[in-house]
């Protein structure tokens, strides 16, 4: 069964057609780059991958399930415990330290909060931040709440992680060591890994890479 699967997905704001008919399958421990010029679609792409947009025609299935088939809290269930994300931005929650940020996966899906905490900073350990545990996401730099969203996004151990841009705020041994333990959570935990970049060394450790162009699949290579 694959992990993520897209078939034939559409996707347009208001008139302007951003995803024409996007099918993709990744396997579980499968690393996929999708790559394009700035507007093409990718982030559409992922946040259909996610279930954040619902595509216009089209269907997402994560670990069999059709997104679009589940009710609403199953959806949010499915969304917290089997996908992990990591959008451009961080999206952290402003007034909640890291430790806590990166805890909330586990804590809203009922785990004690002790527990949840030592694994939080167990993440933070893993990503190189456990010194910042503390701190709130405004107090630290761009590429720290990269770090963290990482680790709030391998938390549960999911079966689909999505990543857009997930290195873009790191020079380049902070962004190799971060793409390190997002290719290990597909490596050795099995994850199917989604990740958009500019960056052609991020594409190049995929297994595969899908350029978009114009909301349609340009090409696939296997690397
Ligand atoms: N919220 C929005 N409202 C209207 N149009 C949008 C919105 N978000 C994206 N678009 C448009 O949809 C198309 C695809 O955008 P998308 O952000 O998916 O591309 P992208 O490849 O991720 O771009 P970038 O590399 O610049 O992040 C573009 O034409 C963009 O202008």
């Amino acid at each position: 069964m694959n992990a993520l699967e897209l078939d034939k997905v559409e996707y347009s704001y208001r008139r302007n057609a951003a995803l024409r008919g996007v099918s993709l399958q990744l396997e579980p421990g499968e690393v996929v780059a999708v790559t394009g010029a700035s507007g093409c679609g990718k982030s559409t792409l992922l946040h259909c991958a996610a279930g954040i947009l619902t595509p216009d025609v089209g269907a997402v299935q994560v670990d069999g399930q059709d997104l679009a088939e589940l009710a609403e809290a199953d959806r949010a269930a499915l969304r917290r415990t089997k996908i992990g994300i990591v959008l451009q931005f961080g999206q952290l929650v402003p007034d909640l330290p890291l430790v806590d940020n990166v805890a909330l996966p586990l804590l809203l899906g009922g785990h004690e909060r002790g527990e949840a905490r030592v694994s939080a900073m167990n993440w933070l350990e893993q990503v190189g931040i456990a010194d910042d545990a503390d701190a709130v996401p405004a107090e630290v730099s761009g590429g720290q709440t990269q770090r963290a969203a990482v680790a709030r996004a391998l938390i549960t151990g999911p079966s689909v992680v999505l990543a857009d841009e997930p290195t873009g705020s790191l020079d380049s041994r902070a962004g190799q060591a971060l793409l390190d333990v997002l290719l290990k959570a597909a490596r050795y935990r099995g994850a199917a890994l989604l990740m958009v970049t500019h960056d052609n060394l991020v594409a190049a450790s995929a297994d595969r890479e899908i350029r978009l162009r114009d909301g349609l699949i340009q090409h696939e290579v296997a690397l």
